[in-house]
């Protein structure tokens, strides 16, 4: 089933309690918050002590996609914080079966993330502890840039690896409901959308991007 991820690094951040009630009645799947630490990705968002406050303005679903490097030291305060799934990249972490686990073991969903140039290969052996593959359709830190195109064929490979497991196919990064179709037929089946949502009508665009057909 097709979900929707509206990005929140493009909302207004002066007014998020009002954006996030807005998704909610939108009918969004989730709440993707971009969690950056200014070393792994050059650019800095906000924390477990911002996602804490968030929480209380909703119960919709909080998928942290945690852009920062050594990402075990803050799991469990992320968890505490109120995230429903953690999403690693591989490339953040020297030893990506152990960080899964932690996730795993604070009860939460666990997703491993994948910049553009990384390869698919080291999935393989921890496809089976995992819910959600992200891969990443931009060279992650802002919001607002171009699809990198190749990748369309990466989550096609994905997809076939992913066989007749339960496992999520997240893309991010660049989706409108143009290059959203592109990945929805390669096999993706849950939207992160930032800029496309936000500029603009949401509901509009939210709408648009539901209607896509496979
Ligand atoms: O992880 C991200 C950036 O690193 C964001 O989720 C992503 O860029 C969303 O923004 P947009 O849809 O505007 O590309
Ligand atoms: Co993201």
């Amino acid at each position: 089933m097709l979900k929707i991820a509206p990005s929140l690094l493009s909302a207004d951040f002066a007014n998020l309690e009002r954006e996030i009630k807005q998704l909610h009645s939108l009918k969004v799947d989730m709440i993707h918050l971009d969690m950056m630490d200014g070393n792994f990705v050059p650019n800095i968002t906000f924390g477990p002590d911002q996602i804490k406050d968030l929480r209380k303005t909703t119960d919709l679903f909080f998928d942290v996609h945690m852009m920062i490097q050594n990402p075990d030291q803050f799991i469990p305060k992320i968890v505490q914080a109120g995230a429903n799934g953690i999403t690693i990249h591989q490339e953040a972490t020297t030893h990506l079966h152990r960080s899964i686990q932690l996730v795993k073991d604070q009860g939460v969903k666990v997703g491993v993330a994948l910049n553009p140039a990384t390869s698919i290969d080291s999935l393989k052996y921890v496809l089976d502890d995992i819910d959600m593959i992200l891969l990443m359709t931009v060279n992650p830190g802002f919001g607002g840039q171009k699809f990198i195109k190749v990748i369309v064929e990466k989550i096609k490979e994905t997809k076939k690896m992913i066989g007749n497991r339960s496992i999520d196919l997240q893309v991010d990064g660049g989706i409108n409901e143009i290059t959203a179709k592109e990945c929805i037929q390669a096999g993706a089946n849950i939207l992160v959308a930032g800029s496309y949502i936000f500029n603009g009508e949401k509901e509009k665009n939210i709408r648009k991007l539901k209607e896509i057909q496979f």
